[in-house]
């Protein structure tokens, strides 16, 4: 039933009452999903990688400026823009479309990333971040955190990394006019429960404004992307891709097409 206070959402609020759907199976098949082949033979696996301002779809690269929480640096190994290959970039721009009468659009936070950028959050920052967290907590045990939210680098062209593809995006929605961010209850980047995009799904027993807010916006960028073609990995409710490896084992499709990507810069 659409909610009484969809009122600025229009044609969209529907989108808001469906639930994601619970993201159990999804967490079973993301295991091991880098061994999924690749098809290079694909003409996709050609596409060039395009900034998507120049689509125009608003970027803000997370890792490039120092007002990025909870960072509060600029990243080693990260590019100014965003850069996806052309064809997820045309997928993006559909979404606009369908959200403009809302007043809404996308805000993309980060596309193709180095092998430098994702090493040193995989391997450096965020370890070591978990470590002072979890003072008693093992390395094994660390290293099995670290993974549910970062995909660890690699130079090997048959496992690549989803963002060293371009074909992986992380994102959320925000207000044309104010350019205010839509409230999805965490941080982007947050390593916690907080980040699985149906935490609040979950979340049955709350009755704060904050957490059914959360809820109705990871949907409505849910349903807005998956429509589209993405697949969105089951620990963060910001990422999605297209036609790289965890695309490829989610939806089920027999091999990923987008490769490792040369740098755009
Ligand atoms: C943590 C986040 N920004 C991200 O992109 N995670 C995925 C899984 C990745 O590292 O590819
Ligand atoms: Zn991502």
């Amino acid at each position: 039933m659409p909610s009484p206070f969809s009122g600025p959402f229009a044609h969209l609020a529907d989108l808001r009452e469906i639930p994601i759907p619970p993201q159990a199976p999804a967490h079973a098949l993301v295991r091991g999903y880098r061994e999924t082949p690749l098809d290079l033979t694909d003409s996709r696996a050609a596409e060039p990688l395009v900034e998507v301002t120049s689509l125009g779809i608003a970027a803000a690269n997370h890792y490039a400026h120092d007002r990025n929480p909870p960072y509060y640096a600029v990243m080693p190994g990260s590019i100014p823009g965003v850069w996806l290959r052309e064809g997820a970039a045309a997928r993006l721009a559909a979404v606009n479309a369908r959200l403009a009468d809302a007043g809404l659009e996308l805000l993309t936070l980060d596309g193709w990333r180095s092998t430098a950028l994702q090493a040193h959050m995989h391997d450096v920052w965020v370890p070591n971040a978990l470590r002072q967290r979890f003072p008693g907590k093992s390395e094994a045990e660390i290293a099995r955190e670290v993974g549910l939210y970062w995909a660890a680098p690699t130079v090997d062209p048959r496992y690549p990394a989803p963002h060293a593809t371009g074909g992986a995006v992380d994102l959320t929605l925000r207000w044309i006019d104010s350019r205010e961010p839509l409230w999805m209850g965490s941080l982007f980047d947050e390593t916690s429960g907080l980040a699985h995009p149906d935490h609040f799904e979950r979340a049955s027993d709350t009755v704060a404004f904050s957490d059914e807010e959360a809820r109705r916006n990871r949907r409505l960028l849910h349903h807005l992307m998956t429509e589209a073609g993405f697949a969105q990995n089951p620990t963060e409710w910001w990422h999605y891709g297209h036609g790289e490896l965890m695309w490829a084992r989610l939806t089920g499709a027999p091999a990923g097409f987008y490769g490792m990507a040369d740098p755009p810069v």
